[in-house]
């Protein structure tokens, strides 16, 4: 497929409009045969030893794709039970011209009985799924997922996956694999509708990229293509200070380790030069456990004030184990009005839990040099409204969490979400689950640091961190520590 639009992400509604669109110019009917042809081809070579093929169809056109497969397993020889949610009567355009080209029997959903050797098509609900699914499906996909554990090859989507969050509607099926056409969905991405879709397979069934440029919304998979052109150049006789010096705050004695994971993945990740800002009752202890990285005092605004006056120092991660919410209050406004670049994490946001926008006014009107990387329970301090709106997918609170402080949001979780105030987002997809461990997210900061350090704009940075985080998680493999992580950052790729 078109390399471009490749990444691309486009949500149900989006693609509704380009399919309208390719209607101009395209047979409609044939961008459902080919999808349908597609699913059967899918199924044979998925599951060869099938018995039966049993395709559960709906009532609009993800029906329609399912009768056409039907009619393709048919034709090539395997055994075929339809079954339809309502009345085939009432179908209309090209689901109907679909049905119509379908032979066999059509029986009634509620007719459906799981028999050991089917193999499920499940061609229920796709993109038009608008509210929680019936009772009826809801029983069948017990039946079919958890009765008889049958596999199912999704359509589209998984029905009961909303295709724009990836939240479940009432009930969803699990799928071994989905066959989706042109572009992934946020659905497909997003958990659990990431998780529920199995093995995603994009099939191309000839919209013209054009259309698909036009209309997606700068939603793409977190790829080294789209920040590529970004990266800082490596040049083999570069100083360090040309590597970008990148300082981070240590918390008090007690806590110090997740700075030194901080510090460590930034001196990895590239930066020429890491300081650890240390309270002095700390620097002992810091002093234990350092090589490469420097070691400054800083207890108090004062001493920040004076370290800020060597404008070599540009960069700053502030968060990990760093505890005093006061403290990390009074430091992010010096930082900020020194025109400071900052990656806020961990304690650093939930310093702002009782007033965000005093931190938002402090990083507004320019171009963004704040990144904010919440997990869940951080984000709910900083944006609780957005947190509490069940409408709202992922990408939307990202999206409207950026616009909001003008900072690269970096959503964690397995299904991490990069977005920036201007719109652009990027969903990751390379993070294995190991790399949920205690202070993985401190390494991503520092690698974040080490990013901006380098000269690199805020969402590039994060999304290219991000991705390097999730490498980093698989070079390391299963069983891994955070304290691990630094030493497997992989090179920037090719
Ligand atoms: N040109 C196109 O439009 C193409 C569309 N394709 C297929 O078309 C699908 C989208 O088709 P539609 O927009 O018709 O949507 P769907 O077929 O996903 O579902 C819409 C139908 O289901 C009903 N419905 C929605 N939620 C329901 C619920 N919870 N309970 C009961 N009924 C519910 C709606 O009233 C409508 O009749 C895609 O997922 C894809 O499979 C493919 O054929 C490729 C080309
Ligand atoms: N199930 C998962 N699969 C992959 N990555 C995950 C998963 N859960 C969390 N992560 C990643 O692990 C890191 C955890 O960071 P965080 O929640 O801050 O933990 P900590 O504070 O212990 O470092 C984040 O980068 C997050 O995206
Ligand atoms: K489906």
């Amino acid at each position: 497929m078109h390399k471009d639009i490749d990444t691309l992400i486009v949500t149900p509604e989006d693609m509704g409009r380009i399919d309208r669109a390719a209607a101009l110019d395209l047979s409609s009917y044939g961008l459902m045969e080919r999808a349908g042809q597609a699913v059967a081809a899918a199924a044979l070579r998925r599951f060869p030893g099938a018995l039966r093929f049993a395709v559960l169809c709906g009532p609009g056109n993800n029906g329609g794709d399912g009768y056409v497969a039907a009619r393709a397993l048919q034709e090539a020889g395997a055994a075929v039970a339809v079954h339809a949610l309502g009345e085939t009567a009432a179908l209309t355009g090209d689901a109907a011209s679909a049905f119509a080209c379908f032979s066999g029997s059509v029986a009634p959903l509620s007719a459906y009985v799981p028999a050991a050797g089917d193999v499920v098509i499940d061609a229920l609900f796709g993109a038009g799924l608008s509210r929680d699914v019936p009772q009826a499906v809801a029983d069948i996909i017990e039946a079919v997922c958890r009765k008889a554990a049958l596999p199912v090859l999704a359509v589209d989507l998984p029905s009961g996956v909303d295709g724009r969050t990836g939240q479940v509607r009432g009930a969803a099926f699990e799928a071994s694999a989905t066959v989706t056409f042109m572009c992934r969905k946020p659905g497909h991405l997003l958990l659990p509708g990431r998780s529920l879709a199995g093995d995603l397979e994009v099939f191309d069934i000839g919209i013209p990229a054009r259309l698909l440029a036009r209309h997606a919304d700068h939603m793409r998979v977190n790829v080294p293509a789209i920040w590529r052109l970004a990266l800082p150049e490596q040049e083999g006789a570069i100083h360090k200070y040309g590597r970008g010096h990148l300082a981070v705050f240590s918390g008090p004695a007690t806590a110090t380790g997740a700075a030194r994971l901080s510090a460590a993945a930034g001196l990895r990740a590239g930066a020429g030069l890491v300081t650890l800002l240390s309270p002095r009752e700390a620097l002992s202890v810091n002093a234990a456990h350092l090589t490469a990285a420097m070691l400054k005092p800083v207890d108090g605004d004062d001493d920040l004030s004076a370290l800020l006056d060597d404008a070599r120092l540009q960069t700053f991660v502030l968060g990990p184990g760093f505890g005093d919410g006061a403290r990390a209050r009074g430091h992010v406004r010096l930082l900020a009005e020194g025109g400071r670049r900052l990656v806020l994490d961990a304690d650093g946001i939930s310093a702002f839990r009782d007033d965000p926008a005093a931190l938002f006014a402090l990083f507004s009107g320019e171009s963004p040099r704040l990144v904010l990387t919440p997990h869940d329970g951080e984000f709910a301090r900083l944006f609780p409204d957005l947190a509490q709106d069940g409408a709202l997918s992922k990408i939307d609170r990202a999206r409207k969490a950026a616009a909001r402080s003008n900072g690269i949001l970096i959503l964690k979780g397995a299904d991490t979400v990069i977005a920036a105030p201007d719109g652009r987002v990027l969903v990751n997809g390379n993070a294995p689950p190991w790399l949920a461990t205690a202070g993985s997210g401190d390494v991503l900061a520092g690698i974040v640091g080490a990013h901006l350090a380098q000269g690199m704009p805020a969402f590039e940075a994060a999304a290219s961190a991000v991705w390097r985080h999730g490498e980093a998680g698989r070079i390391a493999g299963e069983g891994l520590t955070a304290e691990d992580l630094p030493d497997a950052i992989p090179p920037w790729p090719e």
